[in-house]
C-alpha cells in the first residue's frame, strides 16, 4: 500500500534527488506504446538499475541478459526490457524484463476507463507562476550575456493531490481518447523514491515526442521544440499554427534540437534524412517537429535502441545548447526533474526498440500526482507567452484527469 504524504513546504523537485535505489514491489504497472500497441506487463522481483543513465555497460548488460533468455527459444518473440533513464545522464536508470505471456500480447490488454473526474482536494503550483516568470527573465538575461549560450528549457510542477488513490490504468484509458492516439502513452517505475514516499513513483504520462527508435537498421527520430497554444476557435487555431511555422524565434528554437539530432546520428548512418520543421498537433498544443530517419551503417548491439537512447538524452528540446551549461542552468533555478523529461521506451534482444521523450507526464504515488511542463527559453523569448505555453502542456495530462485547468486554479493553495 502506497503511503500518502501530505504536502511539503518545500519545492518538490528539490526533494527528487539524491537518488535511494528502490525496493520495486511486484505487481506495478510497465506500460509502453500507442494506442494500438502497447506493451504492457507488471513488475517481478527483476530489473536493472544503474546510478548513471548514460553508463553504456548497463545498456550492454541489459541486451547481453535479453540474449541469454531468448537463446533457448528462438523462434519466440524477443526478450524484451521497459524502463527509463533520468533526465540527467548522471542520474539513475531502471529498466524491467516483460513477462514472456505479455510480450506476446500485440493488441492491447483493454485500459481502463476512468467513470468520472478525478476529486482534487488539493493542487500547488512549484514554483508558482510569479517563480516561473522570475526563472525565465534569470535564463533571458544569461541567454542575451552569454557568449555561447542559446538555449534552456525551463520547467515547473503542478502538484495535485487527489482524495483517493489514483489508478495510472485508468489515466491511460482516458489519455489514449483524449489524445487521440497521438501520443507515446507510458507508466512504469521512476528510477528513484522522492524523499517522504515509501516506495518508487510511477512516471505516468502521453508524449507527443519520439525521442529514438529502432527497427533493424532503420533508426527514426521526430524531434520537437517551437510550440503555441491551440485555441477552440477554429479559425484562431489555424492562425496560430501558421503564425508558429512562420516565427523566426521558434524556427530557431527549434533548429537547435533538430540540428542536435542529425548531428549525433549522421556519423552512425549511410544516409540521414532531415524532413521539417513541419506543424503537429497533441490536443492543447501545436508543435513544430523534423521527421529524422536513416538506415544504420553498422547495425551492431552496441547500437540498440537503448544505447541510441542514451547517446541522444537530453536532446535540447528539454535542456537546451549547449548541454552542460542548460543542465547547470536547470539544476539551479529549477531543481532536479528524475525520470521526467528522460527517456522512457524498450529494447529487445535484437537491439530494436522505441523510446519516448518523457513529457506530458507526471510521477504519481498513491494520492500524489506532480506533473511537469516546461518551454525552450532562447534570447528572443517572452516571459508570459513561455508561461501560456507550460499551461497548455499542462492540460494534456489534466484532460487525462477528466480536470480542466480552471478547475484545478480553483483549487491552488
Ligand atoms: C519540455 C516540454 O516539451 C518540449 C519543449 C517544446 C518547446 O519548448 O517548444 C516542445 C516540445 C517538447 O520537446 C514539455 O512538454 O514539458
Amino acid at each position: 500500500m502506497t503511503a500518502t504524504v501530505p504536502f511539503a513546504t518545500e519545492p518538490f523537485a528539490e526533494r527528487l534527488e539524491p537518488a535511494v535505489q528502490p525496493a520495486i514491489p511486484p505487481g506495478m504497472p510497465l506500460v509502453f506504446g500507442s494506442t494500438d500497441r502497447l506493451l504492457q506487463g507488471r513488475t517481478t522481483d527483476r530489473h536493472w538499475w544503474s546510478a548513471r543513465s548514460n553508463d553504456t555497460a548497463y545498456a550492454d548488460r541489459i541486451i547481453a541478459d535479453l540474449q541469454a533468455e531468448s537463446r533457448p527459444d528462438p523462434g519466440a518473440s524477443p526478450a524484451t526490457a521497459i524502463g527509463t533513464l533520468s533526465f540527467r545522464p548522471d542520474a539513475p536508470a531502471l529498466f524491467f524484463p516483460l513477462a514472456a505471456a505479455d510480450r506476446a500480447q500485440s493488441v492491447p490488454a483493454r485500459l481502463p476507463m476512468r467513470r468520472s473526474p478525478v476529486q482534487l482536494l488539493g493542487a500547488r503550483e512549484l514554483p508558482d507562476p510569479g517563480g516561473y516568470l522570475e526563472n525565465v527573465n534569470q535564463a533571458i538575461a544569461r541567454l542575451r550575456g552569454g557568449q555561447n549560450a542559446a538555449k534552456v528549457v525551463l520547467g515547473r510542477w503542478l502538484d495535485l493531490e487527489t482524495a483517493t488513490p489514483l489508478d495510472p490504468l485508468a489515466v491511460l484509458g482516458s489519455l489514449a481518447t483524449t489524445s487521440r492516439g497521438a501520443v507515446r502513452l507510458f507508466a512504469v517505475p521512476a528510477p528513484a523514491v522522492p524523499e517522504g514516499d515509501s516506495e518508487p513513483a510511477i512516471l505516468l504520462g502521453a508524449s507527443p515526442e519520439l525521442l529514438v527508435s529502432r527497427r533493424g537498421r532503420l533508426v527514426r527520430s521526430t524531434p520537437m521544440a517551437g510550440s503555441v497554444p491551440r485555441s477552440s476557435d477554429p479559425a484562431t487555431d489555424a492562425l496560430r499554427a501558421h503564425a508558429l511555422l512562420d516565427s523566426v524565434k521558434d524556427g530557431d528554437e527549434h533548429r537547435y534540437v533538430a540540428d542536435a539530432v542529425a548531428a549525433a546520428l549522421r556519423p552512425l548512418c549511410d544516409g540521414l534524412v532531415v524532413d521539417g520543421p513541419k506543424l503537429m498537433r497533441t490536443d492543447t498544443v501545436w508543435h513544430l517537429a523534423t521527421e529524422i530517419h536513416g538506415r544504420l551503417s553498422d547495425p551492431n548491439l552496441d547500437l540498440s535502441a537503448l544505447h541510441l537512447a542514451q547517446l541522444l538524452q537530453p536532446t535540447p528540446a528539454v535542456g537546451g545548447t549547449p548541454t552542460d551549461w542548460a543542465l547547470d542552468v536547470i539544476a539551479e533555478l529549477e531543481g532536479a526533474r528524475s525520470c521526467v523529461a528522460g527517456a522512457v521506451g524498450w529494447v529487445d534482444a535484437a537491439g530494436d526498440g522505441s523510446y519516448a521523450v518523457g513529457i506530458r507526464s507526471g510521477l504519481l504515488s498513491g494520492r500524489r500526482l506532480r506533473l511537469f511542463a516546461g518551454a525552450g527559453i532562447v534570447a528572443a523569448s517572452d516571459p508570459e507567452s513561455e508561461l501560456m505555453e507550460t499551461e497548455a502542456k499542462l492540460a494534456t495530462m489534466l484532460g487525462g484527469l477528466g480536470l480542466s485547468t480552471a478547475a484545478v486554479k480553483g483549487m491552488i493553495r
